[in-house]
Formats: C-alpha cells, sequence, structure tokens
C-alpha cells in the first residue's frame, strides 16, 4: 500500500497559491552580505578560540576528553582460581560458595560468552541454538548441557526432544550482553538473591566483549555468591511470582523468607525508593527543580542504608552529577561525582569505562558535557542536608 498523501501535485499548489501570497522585502545590510560574511564568521570562529584557549590556560580547566588519556581497557585482572566453589545446595541445585572472604570491589569472574543470540533473529530460536550448539567445541558443549533448566512441559519427554531442552537451558541461564543474550556456563550457576541478598553483580564490556562478575559487598568465606535475575524493588508477593513464574522456584532468599512486619517494612523501603527514582526522574522534564531532585537522591540513598540495598549506586550519583553540572554547582558535581567513582568501582569495578569517565568528571567538573545547561543553583552534595 502506498503511504504517499492523496491531494494536488505541489507545482499545482504552489502555482495557485503560494505565488499569491507577497513576498516581504529583504532588508539589505550594508555590512553584512555575502561577500563579507564568510571572513566575518572565519574571524569569529577564530577569535573564540583563541579565548577558549586562554580561558583553559589561565583556570587550568582542560575539557575532560584532554584531560584523560582516551579509555583502553586495562590488561586483564588476574582471579584467584580458588575464591569460591561449585557445591551443591539444598533446594538451589548449584550455587557458588566462597573459599575465603572477599572484597567489595573484587573480580571473581571474567568469562566470554560459550554463544550468544542477537536480539533480533529470523530463524526460529530452537534451531539458532541447536546450529550454534554443533559449533561450539565439545568441552562447551557439554558445560550448557550440564547447566539446570526449568518450565519444560511435563508431557514431553526430554529425551527424545533435545532442541527443546537445549532451549530451555538457554532461557533459564542466557543474560543480556550488549547487542544480544549470551550463555556463559561459570556465571550461570549464580543463584539469585533480592534487595539486600544480593552481593555480587554482572556487567556485559562491550569492548573486551567479556562478562565480569563483581562483589558488591564484603562477603564471608562460606557465604553463597547470589546475583540478582531482575530489579527487585518491588513488594515479596510480586517478586516470588516473578521468580516462581520464570525460574520457577519460590523465592526463599533471606530478604524473602523475613517475619511478616519485617517484610512489610522491607517492601514499603523498596517501593519508597522505586518511587523516589520516579520522582527524581521527572527533573529531565523539569518537573521538579535541581534541589528537589537532589534530595530525592539523597532519600533514595538513606532508605537505601536503611534496606541494606547496594546496587546501582555509582549509576545514580553520576545521575545526581549531571542534575549538579546542570546547574552549574562545581563543588556538588565534584562531590557526586566521587561518589560515582567509589560506587562504580564496587559495581562495575575500578578498571571500568564508567570508573574512567567520572574520574574525568572528578578532575574538571565544569567540563561535564551538561555543565550550565540549566539556571545556576546550588542544588548541594551527597553530604548536603535532606
Ligand atoms: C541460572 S540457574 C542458577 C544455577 C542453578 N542453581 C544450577 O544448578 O545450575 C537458575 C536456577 O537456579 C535455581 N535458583 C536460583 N536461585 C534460587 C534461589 N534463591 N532459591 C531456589 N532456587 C534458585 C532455580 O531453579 C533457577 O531456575
Amino acid at each position: 500500500m502506498s503511504t504517499r498523501r492523496r491531494g494536488k501535485p505541489i507545482e499545482e499548489q504552489v502555482k495557485g497559491g503560494l505565488s499569491k501570497v507577497p513576498k516581504v522585502k529583504r532588508r539589505g545590510n550594508p555590512y553584512f552580505n555575502r561577500r563579507t560574511a564568510l571572513p566575518i564568521i572565519l574571524g569569529l570562529v577564530l577569535i573564540v578560540a583563541v579565548c577558549r584557549k586562554l580561558y583553559q590556560r589561565i583556570f587550568q580547566t582542560p575539557i575532560i576528553q584532554d584531560a584523560l588519556e582516551p579509555f583502553e581497557p586495562s590488561p586483564p585482572v588476574e582471579i584467584d582460581p580458588d575464591i569460591f566453589q561449585v557445591v551443591d545446595i539444598p533446594g538451589r541445585g548449584k550455587g557458588l560458595i566462597a573459599n575465603r572472604d572477599i572484597e567489595p570491589g573484587e573480580l571473581v569472574i571474567r568469562e566470554k560468552p560459550l554463544f550468544k543470540v542477537p536480539h533480533s533473529i529470523s530463524t526460529s530460536p530452537i534451531a539458532l541454538i541447536a546450529k550454534l550448539l554443533r559449533e561450539a567445541d565439545a568441552s562447551g558443549r557439554q558445560a550448557f548441557l550440564d547447566l539446570s533448566y526449568v518450565n519444560f512441559p511435563e508431557d514431553v519427554d526430554p529425551e527424545e526432544h533435545p532442541d527443546s531442552v537445549a532451549l530451555a537451558i538457554f532461557e533459564t541461564n542466557a543474560v543480556a550482553a550488549g547487542d544480544g543474550v549470551g550463555i556463559f556456563p561459570r556465571m550461570a550457576r549464580l543463584n539469585h538473591g533480592c534487595s539486600s541478598a544480593f552481593n555480587v553483580v554482572y556487567n556485559w564490556r562491550d569492548k573486551e566483549g567479556v562478562l565480569v562478575v563483581h562483589a558488591l559487598k564484603s562477603i564471608k568465606k562460606g557465604e553463597e555468591l547470589l546475583t540478582t535475575y531482575f530489579d527487585t524493588k518491588r513488594p515479596r508477593v510480586e517478586r516470588r511470582a516473578f521468580l516462581a513464574e520464570h525460574y520457577g522456584f519460590n523465592c526463599m532468599c533471606s530478604v524473602c523468607s523475613l517475619p511478616d512486619a519485617q517484610s512489610v517494612a522491607s517492601d514499603k523501603r523498596l517501593t519508597q525508593i522505586k518511587d523516589y527514582y520516579g520522582r527524581f526522574a521527572t527533573w529531565g522534564e523539569r518537573n521538579i527543580t535541581g534541589i528537589e531532585a537532589i534530595d530525592a537522591v539523597r532519600s533514595i540513598w538513606a532508605l537505601e542504608d536503611e534496606e541494606g540495598y547496594r546496587s546501582e549506586r555509582g549509576r545514580l550519583a553520576a545521575d545526581a552529577a549531571l542534575v549538579a553540572a546542570s546547574h552549574s554547582d562545581s563543588a556538588a558535581t565534584r562531590e557526586w561525582a566521587k561518589k560515582s567513582v567509589e560506587w562504580y568501582g564496587y559495581e562495575l569495578g575500578r578498571d571500568s569505562l564508567q570508573v574512567h569517565e567520572m574520574k574525568g568528571v572528578v578532575a574538571s567538573p565544569k567540563r561535564h558535557p551538561a555543565w550550565g545547561s540549566r539556571e545556576r543553583l546550588k542544588v548541594g552534595g551527597p553530604g548536603g542536608s535532606k
């Protein structure tokens, strides 16, 4: 079907209509005409460039890109091969147990995908996964087939339908990896915990083509390493329903098994955190002031401290730095950027691109790309009053 609009051809419309509109006479400028315009513009560009250089020299505020070397992934950090062991855990299948105390920010897994499936595919997923498995080497294929799976129809015999089993394994274990979804057999043994219960976070690094897992909190020897399978900032009843449907288990993590009164208090905090995130986002639409936006960030931080929720803080502090920079609050931009460096460091690694970028903001707040894009305002740093 044609998408062209019906109507008179444009020439006819112009002929009959536009020619009748009286022409507005252009005012002539004796100093600014076609002949003089180019040299004037070039002159202005030159003056601006010279002023900018002078300004940078006087105030020593090199732009972020100049202040730091361009980001290059550092050589892989060596991981202690015995940092955890894979063991059977009653009621959870296999899981990872720390063999020693682990510090926040420590790298525990760095893994290339066994294979990746793009977000949009033209063939059937079952056929694609079967093909990718055939292409994997024997040990990779075995590692994949050893993984657990759920939600397999009871009336179907797995022995007779190996391709359907492969799809179920994929659905139970695949995680986001840039432009696709990947299988990482070592990481896939991580079990789930909600809210304050998870202590490691995984993250895909596009430039390196690897998945990294860092400790978000200190983990004691003998403790289980737990990640989170989804955004758990919602009430227990909803979390459990989601996990039962998608992962086939009734969550009994330390947060889901809190006594009722404490669980209600935790649910309330998680809901409030989510609401404050929603409020914070409205600063983008100018519905709240920069001061109110920073207040929302402080409220999130305080509620998370109470809850023991530690994730996403690098990003939150980076967003607060953006608000502060937009309102030209240099001290606050730097303080929030410092927080961001610290928390991105735990969650994504001290060698991550995000830490590198936020170090640039700490070094030179006024060179934040959002600097001065809103009215001047003292919004305050993380230590300011609520
Ligand atoms: C990605 S796998 C994790 C590793 C898995 N336990 C194994 O043995 O390979 C996901 C599955 O692990 C189990 N699982 C994960 N977290 C759990 C938890 N907190 N409690 C019970 N089972 C859990 C569920 O069966 C889930 O479908």
